[in-house]
Formats: structure tokens, sequence, C-alpha cells
């Protein structure tokens, strides 16, 4: 199952609200779409569905073209956006067969298997408009599954859910993707919840791609030093004078209440020590550091609003 946009690019009138995003999602497993509040996240969702046509650039699911060969190339995938409105008056059951739109045994078998994996199957008779939040939101995954889905993409599926909820549909999400080895795209606003479950990144910020890849990866991708001495403020000034004379790397370097932070890999790690060691510095911790999902996030969104 492979899911590859090429240079999509969405522009509502002048506005650019996607510019020339390119990226491939194949691997079977779930992958975090993240961004500051209009980043275009739900529009990436939307182009990749075929629930909207890019300005330029096209998606290919499988393959098919997820516009001019939608059903085809919607076979395999199932999507949670604007999560769904069930009718409130209606049993679970009878929303599913409304919604779905299945039948055949092959179909009751597998909607049995997800209802089980979901646990709603002893309350498939009650009325939706009984259900709490979180029950809904596990009937809109039940339906993304249902046609036999081997991608399931989910637009914000812990929105209005308390931490609960939300640690059960993280649940769901994950156990679901090791069990049956679906892939799952979900958007989300949480950095700790998308560090939890993914092992894939796509960060948008302004309509832009601003990284793509494996979770590890990224947050490995810039090295840090941390390292705490006495009198850290002549220690800082002191690495600073380094760097500027050349003595070690350009590098960012900040003073702050948990040490001293310097972006450098490990490789400098010893003539950091050395420098600061014949200099008179007394160096009680020296670690390499990898970076928060939160920081990498605030880092490559630096100067916008930064909502996360
Ligand atoms: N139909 C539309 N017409 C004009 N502008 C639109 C339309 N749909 C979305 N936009 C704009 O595109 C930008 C990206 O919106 P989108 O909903 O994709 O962002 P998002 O990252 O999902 O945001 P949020 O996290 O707030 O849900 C926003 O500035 C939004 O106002």
């Amino acid at each position: 199952m492979s899911v590859e946009c090429f240079c999509l690019t969405k522009r509502y009138g002048r506005r650019v609200v996607l510019d020339d995003v390119s990226l491939e999602i194949n691997d079977g497993g779930v992958t975090g779409l993240i961004g500051p509040n209009g980043a275009g996240k739900s529009t990436l969702i939307k182009l990749i569905t075929g629930l909207i046509w890019p300005t330029e650039g096209f998606v290919l699911v499988d393959g098919f073209d997820a516009h001019r060969e939608h059903t085809k190339a919607m076979r395999r995938i199932g999507a949670v956006i604007e999560w769904p409105a069930f009718i409130p008056d209606l049993s679970a059951r009878a929303n599913l067969d409304i919604f779905s739109g299945g039948h055949g045994r092959a179909y009751r078998e597998k909607r049995a298997e997800i209802l089980r994996f979901m646990e709603l199957e002893s309350v498939l008779d009650r009325k939706v408009g009984s259900f709490s939040t979180g029950m809904r939101q596990r009937l809109g995954i039940t339906l993304a599954l249902l046609p036999d889905s081997e991608f399931i993409i989910l637009d914000e599926p812990t929105n209005g859910l308390d931490p609960a909820g939300i640690v059960e549909i993280r649940q769901i999400i994950r156990e679901y993707n090791r069990q049956f080895g679906v892939s799952v795209m979900v958007s989300s606003h949480l950095l700790s919840e998308v560090e939890q479950i993914c092992d894939h990144l796509i960060l948008i910020d302004g309509g832009r791609l601003k990284a793509w890849g494996e979770i590890g990866e990224l947050l490995d991708s810039r090295p840090r030093l941390r390292l705490r001495t006495d009198r850290p403020e002549s220690a800082a000034a002191l690495l600073r004078r380094a760097v500027a004379g050349n003595v070690l790397p350009p590098c960012g370097i900040e003073n702050g209440p948990d040490g001293i932070l310097l972006e450098l890999g490990e490789s400098c790690a010893g003539a950091v020590n050395r420098l600061l060691v014949e200099n008179g510095f007394n160096v009680t911790h020296l670690a390499v550091e990898r970076q928060t999902l939160e920081n990498f996030f605030l880092k490559e969104t630096a100067g916008d609003n930064g909502h996360a």
C-alpha cells in the first residue's frame, strides 16, 4: 500500500494553503501529521482522499490517481475526516448499515471482528445519541476500517476526548496497526500522542512541508550536547569564543536552568570537555541528548504561533 504526493499545491483564489508538497507513505506503520493551526493538515488529508482537487500536482494511491481514478484509488483507504455525523436516534447497528454500505458474508465477518476489537458489540443496539464522545469516535474508526482498509486516515481522532478517552483511542490505533498491519495516518495537535503512537512524521507549516520521515531519525538529526559546569555563564562565554575562533564547529549555544545546550554531535564531546577542563571548569555532566518532539516542532515552526 503506498500513497505518493507529487508537487501538491492547493490555492483558494490567490491564497496558497498547500505549497508544492511531495512525500510518500508506504510502510505499514503509523504516520503522524502535525502542524500549527491553519498549517494545511486537513487540506492535505482531503487531497489524499480525493475530496478536493489540487490546483497543481497529483496523488497516487497504489499507483491510481486519487482524483482521476478515485474509486480504484480509494478501494483500500478508510478515512474519518470531520467526524461522521451519525444519526442520534438510530442504533449503532443501523448507523453502520447506513453509512458503511457493505453487505455479504465476508463483510459481516469483518464487521464482527472489528466491532469485537473496538469493544462495541454490546452497545450495537443502543442509540448513538446516548454514546459518549469516545464511543462515537470508536464507531467512526470502525466505519473507516470496514471497507477492508489497508490504510486509514483519521483527522484529529482524539479531539474532544478526556485523558482516559485519548489513551483508549491511542491504544486502539497502535494495537490495530500492530495486529492487522493496517497503515494509519493520524493528524493531531497533541505532540505527546504523536510521539507515543507514531513511527513516522509529517510536519507542515504555512502549507509547506517542513519535515517528513522516521521520527527517531528526525529527532536525532539535530545533535545536542547537554553539559553542566560550575560558573555556567563563563563556560558558555568560553564556548562561544571557541566557536568564533573555529576551535569548535559553528553551533547554537544556550545557557539555561538545565545547563548549557550545544547543537553539536557526540564527536565533539571530547573537545568540549577538554576545553572546559583545561580552562579550569569543573564539568559535572556531559551527555548527548535527544531532542523532544516538542522542541523539534518549535524549532521547525519558529516564528509561528506554534499551537501544538
Ligand atoms: N475552502 C476554503 N476556502 C478558503 N480557504 C480555506 C478553505 N479551506 C481551508 N482554507 C484555509 O486553508 C488554510 C489551511 O487550512 P486547514 O484546515 O488545512 O489547516 P489545518 O492545519 O487542518 O488547521 P487546524 O489545525 O486549525 O485544523 C487555513 O488558513 C484555512 O483557512
